[in-house]
């Protein structure tokens, strides 16, 4: 099934002047001050396009807090209409998709958590038909794109076409500096398939602490993300969920001041023009790439038949060793980045075996 996404531009359901969509606020609303205090002082940026607050919070253990609930829902309704900025809210059940309409939260986000379970997002997608609200989609929890492209088809096939991605990292188990790592190729492969989605980034869920929100932020911009969301708060050292990742207002626009926000093309036609003549060559240098690829694998496959004809494994331990190891070294010499070479070499290695598993197990030809 080829994917296909019927998705309404970012610019028809909020304006940003072209800048990268901003979206700040309390990882949860705690009180009715807290809230709006927090929400002014974002506002007051002027770069802050929708303030955002966990309602109902999805905790891996009970006993931590959960969230306000509907409680908070009228503390929105006045932080919306003290700012004038539009609120989203974290939605898991057809219950808060009812509530939070019925209190006019403005843009409605799919958490993590939720995205993992297609049964709760069918229930989700259900809730919204009819409906004509914005909703973002946060990816899984664990490094399934599969699954995020899936909790997409869902809330399209309900009619929502006011469509955006969330990347806020992945667990993986992995040890990582960072709360969840971001695996930016996951993005990377997801705005390939639907060019037209919005992607935000969630600096915050990926760093886990404050210290590394800039560069991740960067990073996401870099990438030519849509916008950000990141969880700012006025006491952030108080907060009552992830107290080690928010940042104050002050300090959030800051962050912004110094993010340096790239532009997809340059209209410059000297830039153009040494730009084309680069890709030509890089064109041409991949041509011989893949060429050399092919060459190898050939030779590999040469060498399968006589290993088929001789009974002999194709997994070869030490020559492995000296190959992985020779050809790093080469790889450091040239200045290329020790990993790139032994990740590139783990795959030729790997698909070098299943070819010769192929030619092994197939008959001599006589
Ligand atoms: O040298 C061999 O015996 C091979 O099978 C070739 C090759 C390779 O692709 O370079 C593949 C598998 C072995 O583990 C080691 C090396």
């Amino acid at each position: 099934m080829k994917p296909d996404l019927a998705v309404a531009p970012l610019n028809s359901w909020i304006q940003t002047n072209g800048k990268p969509l901003i979206i700040a606020g309390p990882c949860s609303a705690e009180t009715e001050e807290q809230l709006c205090e927090t929400a002014r002082q974002l506002a007051a940026l002027g770069s802050v396009h929708a303030i955002r607050a966990g309602i109902w919070k999805p905790r891996t253990r009970p006993g931590s807090f959960e969230g306000m609930g509907e409680a908070a829902l009228p503390w929105i309704q006045r932080a919306k209409a003290e700012t004038g900025l539009p609120f989203a809210v974290e939605v898991a059940t057809p219950q808060h998709i009812e509530l939070a309409l019925k209190y006019g939260v403005d843009i409605l986000w799919v958490g993590a958590r939720t995205t993992v379970n297609p049964f709760n997002v069918q229930e989700i997608a259900d809730a919204l038909k009819g409906v004509d609200v914005p909703v973002l989609i946060k990816n899984p929890v664990n490094p399934d794109l599969a699954l995020w492209v899936g909790a997409f088809e869902r809330i399209a096939g309900a009619g929502i076409t006011k469509l955006g991605a969330i990347h806020r990292g992945f667990s993986t188990g992995e040890a990582s500096k960072y709360r969840n790592i971001p695996m930016w190729q996951m993005a990377i492969e997801l705005r390939t398939m639907f060019p037209q989605l919005p992607i935000i980034g969630d600096p915050s869920h990926m760093a886990g602490k404050r210290a590394y929100l800039n560069e991740l932020a960067q990073m996401a911009m870099d990438l030519n993300y849509d916008g950000l969301i990141v969880e700012s708060h006025i006491d952030p050292d108080k907060a009552w969920s992830d107290a080690a990742q928010q940042l104050t207002p002050a300090a959030f626009g800051e962050m912004l001041d110094h993010l340096q926000i790239r532009q997809l093309e340059s209209p410059d036609r000297e830039f153009q023009g040494a730009m084309e003549q680069i890709r030509v060559k890089i064109d041409s240098v991949d041509r011989q790439l893949v060429e050399m690829l092919a060459a190898r694998m050939s030779l590999v496959e040469k060498m399968a038949e006589y290993k088929r004809d001789n009974n002999v494994s194709m997994f070869q331990p030490d020559r492995w060793k000296e190959i992985l190891e020779t050809r790093k070294q080469l790889g450091l010499k040239l200045n290329l980045y020790p990993e790139l070479v032994e990740e590139i070499y783990k795959i030729i290695h790997m698909e070098s075996i299943r070819k010769q598993t192929e030619v092994m197990n197939s008959a001599p030809v006589v």
